[in-house]
């Protein structure tokens, strides 16, 4: 494919993602679809730029109109624009790809000083958001968006039941990738760069999973043993679910509930490949579901994972602040309360119960532990920091505020998260 087609696939992929009618990722999967001559390097090119547009959305609008707003008569040059901007593959083709006239427009708009810019074009977030995320943030704000405008790195997750973590780096070492220990996750592995892994011999095996040293931090919260009953209420498509069986050590019963039996057969396969057997998946109707009722007082475990606006993973999935709205928080709030009352009932005397999302917003987390806790009596809160420190965690203090679990891009290097936990009296 000539530099020139690629740039002109870019555009066509940026509008598509741009109407945000679906999310990024779904459009970049269904644009690669249809157009299968696309190799590796021109997928990432494409997948990356498309991201880094959506990531400073604002900004690259703000440069590329000089100001003026987008009309239907200048939207393909906006685009265009768009694409020159947040390129993200080889130098060679953007410059081949491109008129003398782009390049020097271009070298023009990469002298801009950011610094004199207003805020809103350099944080790139809806208002809001942006009032949101000051709040939570303090001091901090201008560290985290920084964080939140960075791809994140690939984090992998070693299945404790099949291979030690220092195994695991020598595997991955001999397919050419390099890999470190995570700071936190006694599991966890941070890889150099984003190979592709579904070829490698240790994924096929189940012997890694991808999975994020936050979400790893909320399995570790949870601390499940052996033999033991073990609800993960909204497993999804259960990157928690598989660090939990692994924990179990494959035995006792977990079992993996969700709303989406779309999401709950993406776990099948992930299933196959850990060697787990004790996963019990069924997909329920809603939290109230009779099959949920009959679990009542049954278990020792249960992960409310629940669904959220998912603001901690804006450097996964940057549309989600586009995506997202008050009236949607305010209709989150009210699953999430409901979820959490109804999977509580499931956890026998002496038992934990976790809440966790992976936003960054209070009205998610925080309002709805303690609305939790006021309404339900008896629970008693444990310290999030002594229960990661028994499960193996080092510096866990360095993760918790206020007894809870507070994961921070900019401060942990991994997706935000919060988690909330109990242990039934
Ligand atoms: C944050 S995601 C879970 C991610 C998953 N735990 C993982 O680690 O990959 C939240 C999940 O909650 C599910 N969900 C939504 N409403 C629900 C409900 N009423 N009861 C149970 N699950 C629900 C969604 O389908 C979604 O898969």
């Amino acid at each position: 494919m000539s530099p020139k087609q690629l740039l002109d696939l870019a555009q066509q992929l940026v509008h598509d993602v741009l109407t945000f009618t679906y999310a990024s990722d779904t459009c970049v999967s269904s644009f690669f679809r249809r157009n299968k001559l696309l190799g590796p390097r021109e997928r990432h090119a494409l997948a990356e730029t498309t991201y880094q547009v959506v990531r400073q959305r604002l900004l690259y609008t703000h440069l590329a109109l000089d100001g003026k707003k987008t009309t239907p008569e200048n939207r393909a040059q906006l685009e265009r624009r768009l694409v020159l901007l947040g390129w993200q593959g080889r130098d060679v083709d953007l410059h081949a790809g491109s008129t003398v006239d782009e390049r020097d427009w271009l070298a023009k708009m990469r002298k801009t000083d950011l610094a004199a810019l207003p805020d809103k074009l350099r944080h790139n977030l809806p208002d809001w958001l942006a009032q949101r995320l000051r709040d939570q943030a303090g001091d901090d704000f201008w560290p985290l968006v920084e964080a939140l405008h960075t791809p994140a790195p690939l984090d992998l997750r070693v299945n404790a039941l099949r291979i030690k973590r220092e195994a695991a780096i020598a595997g991955l070492q001999e397919d050419g990738m390099v890999a470190a220990p995570t700071p936190y996750s006694p599991w966890g592995l941070r890889v150099q760069g984003k190979p592709a892994l579904n070829r490698n011999e240790m994924f096929l095996r189940g012997d890694i999973e991808v999975q994020d040293e936050g979400s790893q931090l909320l399995a570790l919260l949870v601390d499940a043993h052996r033999g033991e009953m073990v609800a993960d209420f909204c497993a999804g498509a259960g990157g928690k679910t598989l660090a939990l069986g692994a924990s179990m050590r494959n035995t006792g019963r977990l079992y993996a509930f969700d709303t989406s039996g779309h999401r709950l057969a993406a776990l099948k396969p992930r299933l196959k490949r850990s060697g787990l057997d004790n996963v019990y998946t069924a997909q329920i109707a809603h939290e109230r579901d009779e099959r949920i009722k009959r679990l009542q007082g049954k278990m020792d475990r249960v992960l409310v994972d629940a669904p959220c606006s998912g603001m901690g993973t804006l450097r996964r999935n940057p549309d989600l602040k586009w995506r997202q709205s008050p009236a949607a928080l305010v209709e989150l709030a009210a699953l999430q309360t409901q979820i959490l009352a109804s999977a509580a009932r499931l956890v026998k005397p002496g038992g934990r119960l976790v809440y966790s999302t992976c936003s960054l917003l209070r009205e998610e987390n925080e309002a709805i532990a303690e609305a939790f806790g006021s309404a339900t009596p008896g629970w008693t809160r444990l310290d999030a920091a002594a229960v990661l420190e028994k499960a193996g965690v080092e510096n866990a203090a360095d993760l918790v505020r206020n007894g809870d679990l507070r994961l921070w891009p900019h401060r942990h290097a991994c997706d935000g998260f919060y988690a909330a936990v109990w242990q039934k009296d």
